[in-house]
């Protein structure tokens, strides 16, 4: 049977007009298609359609009952061929493309020709991949490429034509056809034919229809792995395969297990099936997969209420000191305001409170700085002052001793002062007014809130010992020798360091400048109190202080356990660190020629050292004239004595407005002594307690400091020989400080 086909017949047997022919039934499928707009169109499609329409041809011309198969103009042509082929039909093993015949029906008038429609599923080159299993479809109950389904090819073509009647499409009869190709003796065959790399079916319709493909071969067997690793490098590979090309597995390369952990609850689970262990589980890929336990749903988070602060710090704390005290009626209602200060029911002691006020510093405010050692230490190697012996505590030298113990200041200061404790020794402690310190045989108060021990404070504070709690330093200035400069902050008026030395009298000091310091180009001597100057030459580091027009000390002489004592307080405003100390020397030059240039650099800079001209002095307003002042000051220490001898029987409040009018006062008074410490003429204080003298004595104390400050003249002799400090004069005056002809700071590099 299979001689009596033309050699090339199989799929081109029939001609492409006699496929387009019977592509008539294909419409059916096809009707929706775009019909071709173009000739050209046309053609195309019709070429499509006999590439790939064979099969359906050959059911055409063996259905004549079925109408629609059949060519209404030719059905002769068919009916002769088909006779001659439908016996001998079989499918080629190996379908090679070859130009197909023409045959009579190629010539067959166009005209009769149905419309011809594009068939999609062909353009997209999937018409091979077979008819998805549908409901009714015949092809579902079929199995594909298996050897049971090797049937005959004419009785394959007998079925499916029988089949054609009963709605069988030519992609059975097409699919009969490759499973004819299956057979194994035909796949060698077809694998020598075809060649092994696949061609894009889109591309290569004639190939497409006439080889079967891979698929269309339909390998009867199932493909075990290896068949399929060996496949793959003789034989093209399936679409899959080269999509797992690039894996590891695929190239056979073996990789450590992967081990997994399972987590739950937030903790490891060691082996989630066998409970908790401490060994790790290893699972391996093909491990059953484990779950890890669904974690318990967590409680749902408690909202919590935020808390505000809505008062400072050390709200609710106890304070130790009544707040009020002192203030005016302004300032306590403004006071009141404060939140601290309201009642808020429980105390609140959970803070402590702050070694210092912290209720006072909350109410008042206070700059700061940190620490001049933390922040800005000096840096090593600074030069060291020649020829200074240090010491801290005044030594009388030669006489003075012995006039001095003629004083009447021993006397004087073991007077009691009458502070209350609320007071502490403030700013109108009698004390305090007359320069006395107070100590354990003249303070009301007592040490714990008596305000008025600088000195013990000072000596405190240094016998501690550190350099932030001396709190000054030797500094090498650049046009005035060496200088003292602060490491720490001062509070006004407060002490910062003493100035001590020998204590010498005038005809002492005399001699010394006159033979020990004849040829020096500084000297330290400061007038200090009844005839007695005091030479720091052997004292402490204060001699270092420079003089400024606007200092920011004061240089004040206290008595102290009935002993004149002199030092540094800090000025009107707080001292802030790593300034330059400097107080106002008033300076004596004696001559002219002993006067130097001022090069403190401050804006009211006087030009020279010297004592401060009449004219700098500001003109005092006859309402508040110093002697107002001092009256008033008088005034509100009689009050104040009175109550104390008369016994405190007014309430809180007078006593409060009593102390306040002596605070005012009180600061007035101290500012004027403060000018003139060295005026205070003995006795002052003893005469306190009787009204007439103290107003006596306030005068006669202001009269001497205004008269005798600063001399209007002085004598052409002064201008070789040091003048004579006089009790008159104030203790903070430099009473000889270098010749002037010669530089003093050559002295300080010899
Ligand atoms: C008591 S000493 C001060 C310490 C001095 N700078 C030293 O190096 O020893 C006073 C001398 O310092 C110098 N001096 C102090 N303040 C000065 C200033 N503002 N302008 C110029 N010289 C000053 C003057 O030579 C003065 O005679």
């Amino acid at each position: 049977m299979e001689s009596s086909l033309p050699p090339m017949m199989p799929a081109r047997a029939l001609s492409s007009e006699v496929s387009i022919a019977a592509s008539t039934f294909s419409q059916t499928a096809s009707l929706s298609s775009t019909p071709p707009t173009t000739v050209a169109d046309e053609s195309d499609a019709m070429d499509v359609d006999a590439s790939i329409e064979i099969g359906d041809s050959i059911v055409a011309s063996t259905k004549p009952a079925d109408s629609h198969h059949q060519a209404p103009a030719e059905p002769q042509e068919i009916a002769q061929a088909a006779p001659q082929q439908l016996p001998t039909v079989q499918l080629p093993p190996a379908p090679t493309p070859t130009p197909a015949p023409i045959t009579p029906s190629s010539t067959r008038s166009r005209r009769n020709l149905p419309t011809p429609v594009y068939n999609l599923a062909q353009l997209a080159g999937t018409a091979g991949h077979g008819k998805r299993r549908s409901k009714g479809d015949q092809v579902s109950n079929r199995k594909r490429g298996s050897a049971a389904n090797q049937v005959a090819p004419v009785a394959n073509a007998e079925l499916d034509a029988t089949n054609s009647t009963s709605g069988t499409t030519k992609s059975d009869i097409d699919r009969s056809a490759r499973d004819q190709a299956t057979n194994p003796s035909e796949v060698s065959e077809t694998k020598d034919a075809t060649p092994s790399k696949r061609i894009a079916t889109r591309f290569s319709r004639q190939e497409k229809s006439e080889t079967p493909t891979k698929k269309q071969q339909g390998i009867s067997k199932k493909r075990s792995r290896e068949d399929v690793e060996n496949s793959v490098a003789n034989t093209k590979m399936s679409r899959e395969l080269r999509r797992l090309q690039d894996t590891d597995e695929f190239r056979k390369i073996e990789k450590p297990d992967t081990i997994t952990t399972v987590w739950a609850n937030g903790k490891y689970v060691e082996n989630p099936d066998a409970g908790p262990s401490r060994k790790r589980v290893k699972i391996t890929p093909r491990a059953p997969e484990v779950v890890a336990p669904e974690p318990e749903p967590a409680p749902a988070p408690k909202r919590r209420v935020k808390k505000w602060l809505d008062r400072g710090l050390y709200a609710g704390q106890e304070t130790p000191n009544d707040p009020f005290s002192g203030l005016s009626a302004a300032e306590k209602k403004d006071l009141n305001k404060a939140p601290e200060l309201l009642s808020i029911g429980e105390v609140n002691k959970t803070l402590p409170l702050p070694i210092y006020s912290g209720m006072r510093t909350l109410v008042q405010g206070r700059d700061f700085k940190l620490p001049f050692d933390i922040c800005n230490p000096l840096p090593p190697g600074q030069p060291k002052p020649d020829d200074f012996k240090k010491i801290t505590k005044n030594r009388f030298v030669g006489e003075s001793a012995a006039y001095w113990k003629k004083n009447p200041h021993f006397g004087d200061y073991q007077s009691k002062c009458v502070c209350t404790k609320e007071d502490g020794c403030g700013e109108s402690c009698q004390n305090r007014i007359m320069l006395y310190e107070c100590d354990e045989t003249n303070c009301n108060v007592g040490p714990e809130l008596c305000q008025n021990r600088a000195f013990a404070k000072l000596q405190e504070r240094t016998k501690a010992g550190g350099k932030y709690r001396v709190g000054v330093e030797v500094i090498k200035t650049d046009d005035r020798g060496y200088g003292i400069r602060a490491n720490r902050c001062f509070e006004p008026n407060q002490i910062i360091m003493e100035y001590t030395g020998e204590i010498i009298t005038e005809e002492e000091c005399d001699r010394r400048m006159n033979e020990k310091y004849k040829d020096n180009k500084c000297y330290y001597l400061m007038s200090f109190d009844q005839n007695m100057i005091i030479d720091a030459t052997t004292g402490s580091i204060a001699r270092f202080v420079n003089h400024s027009c606007s200092p920011n000390c004061r240089m004040i002489k206290w008595i102290v356990s009935g002993q004149p004592r002199m030092a540094l307080f800090a000025g009107d405003r707080p001292i802030m660190t790593g300034e330059e100390l400097t107080y106002d020397y008033n300076f004596d030059p004696f001559s002219a020629k002993n006067v130097q240039k001022c090069l403190c650099g401050s804006p009211n800079c006087r030009g020279v050292l010297g004592p401060k001209p009449k004219e700098v002095k500001p003109p005092k307003p006859a309402k508040n004239s110093l002697t107002e002042t001092v009256k008033k000051g008088v005034k509100a220490g009689k009050r104040k004595l009175k109550d104390a001898f008369d016994g405190i029987e007014d309430g809180p409040a007078k006593k409060q407005r009593v102390i306040k009018a002596a605070k005012g006062v009180a600061k007035g008074a101290a500012a004027v002594v403060k000018r003139g410490v060295s005026t205070i003429s003995a006795g002052t204080k003893a005469v306190l307690g009787t009204k007439s003298a103290t107003v006596r004595k306030s005068k006669t104390m202001v009269k001497t400091y205004s008269k005798t400050k600063i001399p209007a003249k002085r004598p052409a002799t002064i201008r070789t020989s040091p003048r004579k400090p006089t009790a008159r004069q104030s203790g903070s005056t430099i009473v000889a400080a270098g010749t002037g002809d010669k530089d003093p700071y050559e002295a300080d590099s010899n």
